[in-house]
């Protein structure tokens, strides 16, 4: 799994977003940003008075936009408002006063945005897509002094993420074992049992640096522990006292750039029409769990399943149809695959499966349901709905085959199915 997945399970999040302004122009510009680029609901108002309507009317607040010169509202005020419903809010507004700013940052006011600064269009989209994808983002807070911990967590939860706390090392283990939805760690170094540093060290050992961001923290002025950190393999460091902005700075760089390298894993290892993992990945992985199973006397069966007269689908119902049907084939066989089955799309209308432990009647059942479920699928079109079937050539593992024989073995048979009449599963010849 890469980060391009929802890394907590999907739940619903509240995704509507307030922007309270009285430019008509900039609350277009921002509006349309929001909406255009992260596909997220946004109501405007221009008042308070608007603005609490609003609230009132609906109950899947996600964040708030907010100037401090409304009509019938100044500063204090409107803060007060947003924050007193318990709204997660960022203050973008044109009046700079640096009082005003620490006043309103040390309130829990997420951020104030300068809104004459250039590029601040740009950065308010990415503020607001970084706060709504921390929402699915666990982060671990490591410390023993119990009021510490609570601060950095609370920092945290500011920012959205689901914050998982540990007293020391040991723990902190204990939940990067179990926990596999972590994806930032804030490391304290001076922790009695295991300092920060050797944790990290050993965190190391069960996740890569791609996969958890650890961020050393330390008070101590010990130009050597920066250096120790980072060659355990932290990614960065923080040194107290840190300002609640370079937090933020650091925190949000940091899982950037998680973000980034899986973004560009899923790209080298995906398909891009299904999300599927792509022939290459597959064939990468598949050199591994032949040899794997073999080794350990475990069933396992290739299969290679193809899409009955796609071609006509394409010419009947257009290609994008031809795309969606793609797309609900690829949903079904991730649906009808158990874990541990490596499923991919290997080109084109054809698809392939690795499918282990399961021989004989039960590997012929796995196969016979898979192809009900795409024979029973209902696309919706434009044009109605759209149905099809498919052909699947199955090969079970035999003590001398390699991934080349059964991919070979696996796609005859898809034609001898073809041949036979389509919508149908071959095992044998
Ligand atoms: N919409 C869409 N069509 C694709 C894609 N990739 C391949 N195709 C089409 O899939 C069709 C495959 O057609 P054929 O290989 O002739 O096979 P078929 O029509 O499925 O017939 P049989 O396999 O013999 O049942 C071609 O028309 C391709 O253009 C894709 O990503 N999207």
């Amino acid at each position: 799994m890469t980060l391009l997945e929802p890394i907590v399970p999907a739940t619903i999040l509240p995704q509507r977003v307030l922007l309270l302004e009285n430019s008509r122009a900039y609350v277009r510009a921002v509006a349309q940003a929001i909406e255009h680029k992260l596909e997220l609901p946004v109501a405007t108002a221009s008042s308070l008075a608007e603005a609490r309507a609003l609230l009132d009317r609906h109950d899947d607040w996600f964040l708030a936009l907010t100037g401090l010169v409304l009509a019938d509202g100044h500063r204090d005020d409107v803060v007060n408002c947003l924050l007193g419903r318990g709204l997660s809010t960022v203050v973008v507004t044109g009046v700079y006063d640096e009082g005003l700013r620490q006043r309103l940052l040390r309130r829990r006011v997420i951020d104030f945005v300068l809104k004459d600064n250039p590029g601040s269009l740009d950065y308010i989209v990415w503020l607001v897509k970084r706060l709504d994808r921390n929402r699915r983002i666990s982060a671990l807070v490591v410390d023993d002094s119990a009021s510490a911990r609570a601060h950095t967590a609370s920092l945290l939860q500011t920012y959205g993420y689901r914050v998982v706390q540990a007293g020391d090392g040991a723990a902190a283990l204990r939940v990067i074992e179990r926990d596999s939805t972590i994806r930032l760690a804030m490391v304290d170094d001076a922790m009695p049992g295991m300092h920060g540093v050797e944790l990290t060290r050993r965190l190391r050992a069960l996740r890569p640096r791609d996969r958890v961001a650890v961020i050393g923290v330390s008070g101590r002025d010990d130009s050597d522990l920066v250096a120790r950190f980072l060659k355990s393999g932290a990614n960065d460091f923080l040194r107290k006292p840190y300002s609640r902005e370079e937090f933020f700075c650091r925190v949000s760089q940091n899982v950037d750039q998680l973000e980034l390298i899986g973004s560009l894993q899923d790209l080298a290892t995906r398909d891009f029409l299904t999300g599927l993992p792509n022939r290459r990945h597959f064939l990468e992985q598949a050199e591994r769990m032949v040899p794997r199973m073999r080794e350990a006397g475990r069933p396992l069966a290739a299969a290679i399943l193809d899409v009955d007269h796609f071609k006509r689908i394409n010419d009947g119902w257009g290609h994008e149809a031809g795309d969606h049907a793609l797309r609900a084939v690829a949903a079904e066989l991730s649906t009808h695959a158990r874990p541990g089955d490596l499923v991919a799309r290997f080109g084109g209308e054809e698809f392939c499966l690795l499918v282990p432990d399961l021989a004989d009647g039960p590997l012929l059942d796995y196969f016979e349901a898979l192809r009900r479920r795409i024979e029973d699928l209902d696309v919706p079109s434009p044009n109605g709905f759209l149905r099809m079937t498919a052909s699947i050539g199955v090969r079970t593992a035999g003590a001398n085959d390699d991934l080349h024989r059964l991919l070979a073995d696996a796609d005859r048979r898809l034609y001898l199915a073809k041949a036979g009449g389509r919508n149908r599963v071959v095992a044998a010849g």
